[in-house]
C-alpha cells in the first residue's frame, strides 16, 4: 500500500465530485464539456446568465454582483484571459447561483448554451484622448464573434450590449443576428443605464461652479435619496448622442437654462469624466458593474412576468426615423414589449435631439456596413 494512499483517495474523491469521470479532462483540468465547474451546493431555481468578457475591469464586478442576485440560478463566465481564477474566487460566495468558468475561443459556444441572459462588456476601454468610436476597430470584431456564437448557441437570449461604441455594437449585433436568420429586435438592447444612473446622481449631488456660492440644486435641496429620481436619458451612449431630459425629471423639478446645460454637459462628459481620473489606467468598470446589473436585474424580472418594468434602453426604434435610438421601453418575457413615446420636450431638448440624430445616424451605418461589406 502506497503511503499517502488516505489522502489520494480523499482528494480522488473531492475530485471526482468536481470532474465527474464521464467528462473527459482537458488542459485546464476541468472536463472537455466546461474547462472548470465550480458548483454551488443547492443551485437555485432561477435564469442562466453569461457574462462575455468576465474577467475585465467591468467584468468582474459585474459577475459577483450576478452571483448575490437570487434570480440567478447558473453563472456562466467567459473570457480569454484570467476566467480560471475569476470563477474560483466568486464561486466561494455562499450564494445560491452556480458558477462555471469558460476560457478562450473554443469553449465560447459551451459558454453560451441555453443561456437566458447574455451580458456582453468584452472589448477593450478608452484611454484619455480618446472617443469610443475610437474603439470601434477592435471592438467590432469582438462583438461580431461574440453574436456568432451567441446565434447559434442561445438564438432565445435576451442580449444585454455594453462593449463600446454602443451606437455601433448594437447594429453590428443586429447584423450578425440577421444574417443567422435569429435576429428578433425585441431582445438586443444596448445598455445606456449608466447614463441614466449618472443622471439621477448629478441632477441630486453637482453644484454649480458656475455660481459663486456654490448653491445646490432644487432636487438636493429637496433632500431627495438618488433611487426615487428618474432622468430619462435618450439618443444613444456617446457624447452629444446621450440627451438627458431634465424637463422630464421625476419628481418634477424645473432647472434655469444654465443649470440645464451645466447638468447636460456632465452627463454627456461623464465617461470622459472617469477616464481622465482614471489617468490611462481605463474607464468606468464599477458604476457600470452596478449600472449593468441594476439593468441586468430589471430583464430577469421581466422575463420572470413582473409587470410594468420600464427602463431606458439603446434598442432597434420606431419611436424616431433612426433604426436604432435609446428611449424608454417596457420590458416583457420576449424583450421589449413597448416603446414609451418621448414626450413633451422643451425648446433645448428638440434641438439636442436633431443634433444627437445626425450623430447617431452615422454611427448606426458604421456598424451595419462593418458586416455587410
Ligand atoms: N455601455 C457603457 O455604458 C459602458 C461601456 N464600457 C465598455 O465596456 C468595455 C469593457 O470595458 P472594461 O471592462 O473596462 O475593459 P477591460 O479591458 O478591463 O475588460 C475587457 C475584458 O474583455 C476581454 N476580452 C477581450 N476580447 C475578448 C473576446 N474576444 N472575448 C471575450 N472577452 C474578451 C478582455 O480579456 C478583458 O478581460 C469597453 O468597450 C468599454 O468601453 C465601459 C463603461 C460603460
Ligand atoms: O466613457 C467610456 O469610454 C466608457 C463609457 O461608455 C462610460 O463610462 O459611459
Amino acid at each position: 500500500m502506497e503511503p499517502n494512499s488516505g489522502a489520494n483517495q480523499r482528494i480522488a474523491r473531492i475530485s471526482s465530485h468536481l470532474n465527474p469521470p464521464n467528462l473527459k479532462m482537458n488542459e485546464h483540468g476541468g472536463s472537455s464539456l466546461t474547462s472548470f465547474n465550480c458548483r454551488a451546493k443547492g443551485g437555485a431555481p432561477g435564469f442562466k446568465v453569461a457574462i462575455l468578457g468576465a474577467a475585465g475591469g467591468i467584468g468582474q464586478p459585474l459577475s459577483m454582483l450576478m452571483k448575490i442576485n437570487p434570480l440567478v440560478s447558473v453563472l456562466h463566465l467567459y473570457d480569454v484571459v484570467n476566467t480560471p481564477g475569476v470563477t474560483s474566487d466568486i464561486s466561494h460566495m455562499d450564494t445560491g447561483a452556480v458558477v462555471r468558468g469558460f476560457l478562450g475561443q473554443n469553449q465560447l459556444e459551451d459558454a453560451l448554451t441555453g443561456m437566458d441572459l447574455v451580458i456582453i462588456p468584452a472589448g477593450v476601454p478608452r484611454k484619455p484622448g480618446m472617443t469610443r468610436d475610437d474603439l470601434f476597430n477592435i471592438n467590432a470584431g469582438i462583438v461580431k464573434t461574440l453574436c456568432e456564437a451567441i446565434a447559434k448557441r442561445c438564438p432565445k437570449a435576451i442580449v444585454n450590449v455594453i462593449s463600446n461604441p454602443v451606437n455601433s455594437t448594437v447594429p453590428i449585433a443586429a447584423e450578425v443576428f440577421k444574417r443567422a436568420g435569429t435576429y428578433d429586435p425585441k431582445r438586443l438592447l444596448g445598455v445606456t443605464m449608466l447614463d441614466v444612473v449618472r443622471a439621477n446622481t448629478f441632477v441630486l449631488s453637482c453644484t454649480l461652479p458656475i455660481l459663486p456660492a456654490g448653491p445646490k440644486m432644487q432636487a438636493e435641496v429637496l433632500g431627495l435619496d438618488p433611487r426615487d429620481v428618474d432622468v430619462p436619458v435618450v439618443g444613444g451612449h456617446a457624447g452629444i448622442t446621450i440627451l438627458p431630459l431634465l424637463s422630464q425629471v421625476k419628481p418634477h423639478s424645473s432647472f434655469t437654462t444654465k443649470e440645464i446645460e451645466y447638468l447636460t454637459d456632465r452627463i454627456q462628459n461623464g465617461g470622459t469624466e472617469v477616464v481622465e481620473a482614471k489617468a490611462g489606467a481605463g474607464s468606468a468598470t464599477l458604476s457600470m458593474a452596478y449600472a449593468a446589473v441594476k439593468f441586468a436585474d430589471a430583464c430577469l424580472r421581466a422575463l420572470k412576468g413582473e409587470a410594468n418594468v420600464i427602463q431606458c434602453a439603446y434598442v432597434d426604434s420606431q419611436v424616431t426615423e433612426l433604426p436604432f435610438f435609446a428611449s424608454k421601453v417596457r420590458l416583457g418575457r420576449d424583450g421589449v414589449e413597448e416603446f414609451l413615446p418621448l414626450g413633451p420636450l422643451s425648446d433645448y431638448e428638440r434641438a439636442s435631439l436633431e443634433k444627437a440624430k445626425k450623430e447617431l445616424a452615422t454611427s448606426v451605418e458604421k456598424g451595419v456596413s462593418f458586416i455587410r461589406k
